[in-house]
Order: C-alpha cells, then structure tokens, then sequence
C-alpha cells in the first residue's frame, strides 16, 4: 500500500533519528512505503534541507548501488552556548560545593535530557575524527560516554579503578591522582581497545587532570591513538595540572567555601 508523503516524511525522519551513522539504502525506503526511488530521493532531499536548517544534523548521500544515507547528528553552536549557559546558570545556585572542591553533579548526570544534549554536544565536536570508541573510567563519566556513543555510533569502553574477574585480561597503568596527590592505579579488559583505535576520552569532572592523564596512558599501552578529551565540568586546579589539551563544558570559576557557593560559567569548549 502506498503511503503519502506526510506520512512518509514522519516515519523517515524518525528512524534516521534512530540509527545515526547507518547507511541506509533507498530501496529500504522505497520497499518500506510502496514508493518509487525518485519519490524517496525527493521525500530525503526535504528531510536534509530541514535537517540542515535547525541544526538537527547532516544527511549525506552516498551515490551508486551500494549508496544509500547516513545521517549524522549534530547541533548548533547557538543551541549548544545557550544550553551550556543555562546549565551553569543552574550549577551556581544550588548548593553543590564538595569537600576538597569537587562538585555534586550525580543528580544532573543521571536525567536523560541533559544526558541526550550533552551526548550531542560533545560528539558534535568530533564528527571529523572517526571515533573508534568513546572511554571513560568508572562511575560517574559513564552515562557521558554512553550518550556521547549513542550520537557517534561508537562503542563505549569502561575503565576501571578496581579489579574485576568478569573483566578477563586486563592492561593497568599506575597515575597520579592530581587531586589526592596519591598513586593509584586503572586497568581496562584487554578486549576492550584494538590496536590503532581512535579513542575519545570523556568523564564527568576534572580537577587535577590526573585521571585523564591515567586514561591517555591506557591508551598508549593499547597503541591506540587519543583523538581528543572532552570534561562535563572542569574546576581550577593550584598544582600543575596533569593535562593541557581538553574541552570542557563548564568552569566551576570561583568556589567559596564560607558561602558553601560556587560561580560556574561556560568552560573552554567554545574558545576558538
Ligand atoms: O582530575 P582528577 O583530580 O583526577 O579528578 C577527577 C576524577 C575524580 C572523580 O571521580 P571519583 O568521584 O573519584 O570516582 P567515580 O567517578 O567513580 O565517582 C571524577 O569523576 C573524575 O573521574
């Protein structure tokens, strides 16, 4: 039964949504709404055209039998200053000052609005980087990294600060903890990363930077290639910072402790 282009367009429109990344042939839209290829070639080029025009992404296509369409999400700059504004508007009027100047984000971490715009935030950053897999270490960086995943098509890998059976095989790398100026270590399942991965790292806070620096590390040892480093939250560090070249979201600029207040604005990921 054919189906009229309204309906079309809807029904198009949301499983590209859904499978970001995917090459989508015509003929898969073709058979899915009894049309001919030319109808779907003119129902996509509507669909690229609005795509383009609210930022929602990229529709490219690809010519040729095997072609098809991939959509790739993206987002404004506009959309993303305006909703990384609001956030550090939000994070300096609650009372979320930690001892040793952390910051509570644990409530913000676990909302999936915030997690979806924040996914497509950060990976809007690397679409050029062919992301082989998205890294982060235990606990609180993990919805980032899925998020971040969802929107890049790219598998999330987990590292951890504690030993675990069901990881098999592990490859562990020692790192100065720059906040508690203590060694610690982090290993990751040898299964995880292979050779010549493009790896991005995310997690949800950075304070001393050495963390990261752990995470950079494990990379080396999986002779993967780091291809950028993304912080929800950054605050300011007084020793030497561990780590120079990141984005971060937000800047937690200004912390006191008598007022139990911080000044968040817009970290750096928008200099240029
Ligand atoms: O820049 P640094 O000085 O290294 O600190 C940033 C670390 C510390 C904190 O993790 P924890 O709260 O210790 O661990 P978890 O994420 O498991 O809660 C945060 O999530 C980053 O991973």
């Amino acid at each position: 039964m054919k189906v009229r282009r309204s309906e079309r367009l809807i029904d198009m429109t949301q499983y590209l949504l859904d499978h970001p990344h995917d090459l989508i042939p015509l003929t898969f839209f073709a058979a899915r709404y009894g049309s001919a290829k030319s109808s779907i070639s003119e129902d996509l080029a509507i669909v690229k055209k609005t795509f383009k025009e609210r930022g929602t992404g990229f529709l490219e296509t690809i010519p040729g039998a095997a072609g098809g369409v991939v959509f790739t999400p993206s987002i404004t700059d506009e959309e993303a200053q305006e909703y990384i504004e609001s956030l550090a508007e939000r994070l300096s009027e609650e009372d979320r000052l930690l001892p040793g100047g952390y910051v509570y984000l644990s409530d913000m971490l676990g909302q999936p609005d915030l997690l979806r715009k924040v996914g497509r935030i950060i990976a809007a950053q690397y679409l050029d980087k062919n992301v082989d897999a998205v890294m982060t270490v235990a606990t609180k960086g993990v919805p980032i990294a899925q998020a971040v995943s969802y929107y890049l098509n790219a598998p999330f890998v987990i590292v951890r600060r504690d030993s675990k059976i069901t990881e098999g095989s592990t490859v562990s790398v020692n790192y100065v903890s720059g906040s508690s100026e203590r060694i610690e270590k982090m290993e990751l399942s040898k299964r995880s990363l292979k050779r010549g991965s493009k790896v991005l790292i995310v997690d949800d806070f950075m304070k001393g930077g050495g963390t990261v620096n752990g995470m950079k590390s494990l990379i080396e040892e999986f002779e993967a290639e780091l291809v950028g480093i993304t912080v929800f939250a950054e605050s300011k560090f007084k020793g030497e910072r561990a780590i120079d070249d990141y984005n971060s979201l937000l800047f937690v600029q200004d912390v006191d402790t008598s007022t139990k207040t911080i000044t968040v604005v817009p970290g750096n990921c928008f200099d240029n």
